[in-house]
């Protein structure tokens, strides 16, 4: 069938792409699309051409290898061509290579030499009477890039070739690569050094290698990895090419520990397989598996086609990244609260799967990446990782912003993204049906309500089977004593414990309770210090309803001065309780703020959840501001005796020494907090001056 115009059209346009693709690749070192993506174009003109022949031109990127050689180097003819290797993405391509290939031997089995395909640059080198004479490039397969000075640095790689067995002329070829554990350090120096890094390792060693100043190859490490022959004179080679590999061995070069003869498909099916999952613990970065006819005659029978070997063949491995449209974003709310931007992408094959979500992380890396939807996006999956998205690969038409929701998309709580962090939250702690199991579990630990029997195994259960959603629950769960009493592993006797524990809580006090509300930020002590402050909760509550509203008149009064700000935020209200900064604050605030937690707290109240009023002011406070840090050990209290005396004076506990701190109580083998407190010149206290204080300031 004759091509029509547009198909004549399309064929010119993929070819000039692939080009330009090309020589950004091989030239500059610098793709601007993924390896999937370029192959994918790759492959549509190779199929255009195959329906076509008569739009094969001698210079379509199919009939082609790599890019001529940049004119900043001398150019070299090799000896023989050096040509690229035809590739297959799946079992029945490989099927049809091994197929074809066993024609040659009228349909026997063969035996293949199997190789890992290292992803790296192709280099020849040129050996005359065993001494290195010249290094190229692959270039366009017929004419390299001289780069011997560079390729003279490479450690790994003879100068002269090692034994007796040497012939008068040989070209060896093989691979130039960097190690992955070398990739890192590589870039972090260059942007140390305020160069531009390299995309992968690939291009790092490409890159590295291609430098005018050897001397700045020397300083890049780089290795040598040999695959196989050119033209050899004065020397016959063993027809086997895994001997071959043998030989380049016993000459010094390194090659793969990998490399293996194996038979007939099956054996090239299992050896490509044993690779797949070796690769991600691999070091040198390997792109597929290569597999070719080990028997010369068989290798001579078969030739060539334009620009590879007949019989040789990479089986790739799926391509770890590729391009796709980012259509939508949708937001998932976690255990604690947290939403997750994630990502719902136009479905697309990369790391040997279809992946349509892949995650965002956060508004941060959102903002970092400039993401928007609409947008072409590089789509990474590695191993069992899940997909993330790497970049963006083009703006798209139209593209708009990443926006995160007001309202919580499971419970439709306000959410709050404070400033400075990266993570959003949905405010609805304990009304969140994605939060409910760690409210609950929170509200009935140890230190919050303390409820025995109700741990996190029965909540997990409970919340399942749809006798919990909200902490206000745990109170009616006696109205359900007869389904407790009949599931499995309970009785009577248990469900009695239980209840008789959930009753017995309901007597608590302030401090715990507000801990149990589960307030982000809002640990023990901070819980503790508000129960203090205010006395109540309702003294508590009014603040927090008004905490918003001072921060406007805070900003209003002071917009350009932050200082100022600060010091009427914490002149009165939540922010003048010790320890509670803006952050908490607004924790706080949020939190008080959403009508479905304070209907909750309603509901505790009225199934009689009770503590007694903290009379704040009776209790003398005579370390009331002061800020004490506790290191080493003492004879005659625990560290956490000494806390709770130092708090029931009013006092402060921390954990790091600053210029804030007060005192440094100093008991047996203190740590660095006690050469820190002196260099400070914080006050120091030994036990027993710390003993004395306490007997000063307490009863
Ligand atoms: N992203 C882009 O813009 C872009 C542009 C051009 C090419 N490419 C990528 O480059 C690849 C095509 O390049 P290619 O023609 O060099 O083919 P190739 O890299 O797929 O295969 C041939 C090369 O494999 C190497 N190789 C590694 N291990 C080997 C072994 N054990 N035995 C023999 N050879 C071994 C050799 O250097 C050889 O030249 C494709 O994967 C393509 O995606 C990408
Ligand atoms: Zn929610």
């Amino acid at each position: 069938m004759a091509a029509n115009s547009t198909t004549t059209q399309r064929a010119e346009q993929l070819a000039e792409q692939l080009r330009e693709h090309s020589r950004a690749y091989y030239v500059h070192d610098e793709p601007t699309i993924s390896d999937a993506e370029y192959d994918r174009l790759f492959r549509e003109l190779q199929e255009i051409e195959a329906e076509h022949p008569e739009l094969i031109t001698p210079d379509s990127p199919t009939q082609r290898v790599g890019a001529p050689p940049s004119d900043k180097f001398e150019s070299v003819d090799h000896a023989t061509p050096m040509l690229s290797l035809g590739n297959c993405f799946d079992d029945n391509e490989l099927a049809e290579f091994d197929r074809r290939a066993r024609e040659a031997v009228d349909g026997g089995e063969l035996a293949y030499c199997a190789e890992p395909k290292f992803d790296g640059t192709a280099l020849n080198l040129r050996y005359e009477n065993g001494v290195l004479v010249r290094a190229t490039t692959r270039g366009d397969g017929v004419t390299g890039e001289d780069i011997t000075p560079n390729a003279r640095t490479i450690r790994n790689l003879p100068l002269r070739l090692a034994g007796q067995n040497v012939p008068d002329f040989i070209e060896i070829r093989g691979e130039v690569v960097l190690a992955r554990s070398r990739f890192e350090a590589l870039n972090a120096r260059l942007e140390g050094e305020g160069h531009k890094p390299f995309v992968n390792p690939r291009n790092a060693a490409s890159g590295s290698l291609r430098q005018l100043d050897s001397k700045i190859t020397a300083r890049r490490p780089l290795a040598f990895m040999g695959y196989g022959i050119g033209r050899v004179d004065g020397m016959t080679l063993a027809s086997s090419l895994y001997e071959q590999l043998q030989q380049l061995q016993a000459w010094g070069f390194q090659i793969s520990q990998y490399v293996d003869r194996v038979q007939g498909l099956e054996g090239c099916k299992a050896y490509y397989e044993a690779m797949a999952e070796r690769r991600a613990n691999l070091d040198i970065e390997i792109d597929g598996c290569v597999f070719k006819v080990d028997n010369a005659a068989v290798r001579d029978e078969l030739g060539f086609v334009a620009r590879a070997p007949r019989w040789a063949i990479a089986r790739k491995f799926p391509a770890e990244e590729t391009t796709t449209r980012l259509n939508a974003v949708e937001f998932q709310v976690g255990r604690t609260g947290a939403l997750t931007p994630v990502a719902k992408l136009e479905p697309v094959f990369v790391g040997g799967v279809t992946v349509s979500n892949a995650s965002l992380h956060n508004m941060d890396e959102v903002e970092r990446k400039d993401i928007r939807i609409g947008d072409m996006v590089v789509v990474r999956r590695a191993g069992d990782v899940i997909p993330e998205i790497k970049e963006v690969a083009r703006r798209g038409e139209n593209a708009r912003e990443i926006e995160l929701p007001g309202e919580c998309p499971v419970c439709g709580s306000a959410v709050e993204r404070i400033e400075g962090e990266a993570v959003a939250r949905c405010t609805g702690g304990l009304v969140c049906a994605a939060q409910r199991r760690e409210a609950l579990k929170h509200f009935s630990s140890r230190r919050a309500l303390d409820i025995e029997g109700l741990g996190d195994r029965q909540i997990e259960a409970f919340v399942d089977e749809g006798l919990l959603a909200s902490p206000a629950d745990i109170f009616a769960l006696h109205e359900h004593r007869d389904a407790l009493v009949a599931r499995e592993g309970y009785g009577e006797k248990s469900v009695a414990n239980l209840l008789s524990s959930i009753e017995s809580s309901k007597q608590t006090t302030l401090e715990r309770f507000i801990f149990a509300l589960g307030i982000r930020e809002v640990g023990e002590t901070m819980a503790r210090d508000l129960a203090r402050h205010f006395g109540t909760l309702d003294n508590l509550r009014a603040e927090a309803g008004a905490y918003l509203v001072r921060l406007d008149q805070a900003d209003q009064a002071h917009p350009d001065n932050r200082a100022a700000r600060d010091r009427m935020l914490s002149a009165e209200g939540l922010q003048a309780v010790p320890g509670v900064g803006a952050r908490v604050a607004h924790c706080i605030a949020d939190f008080f703020s959403e009508q479905r937690n304070l209907d909750v707290i309603d509901a505790l109240i009225e199934a009689g959840v009770t503590w007694e009023t903290v009379d704040t002011d009776d209790t003398p406070q005579p370390l009331a501001g002061q800020t004490f840090v506790l290191t080493g050990s003492m004879d005659s209290l625990t560290r956490d005796e000494a806390k709770a005396r130092i708090e029931a004076r009013g006092g402060r506990v921390t954990s790091s020494v600053s210029k804030k701190t007060d005192y440094v109580v100093a008991g047996d083998s203190p740590g660095s907090k006690r050469d820190k407190a002196e260099k400070l010149g914080v006050t120091l206290l030994d036990e027993v001056a710390f003993l004395a204080l306490l007997a000063d300031t307490g009863n």
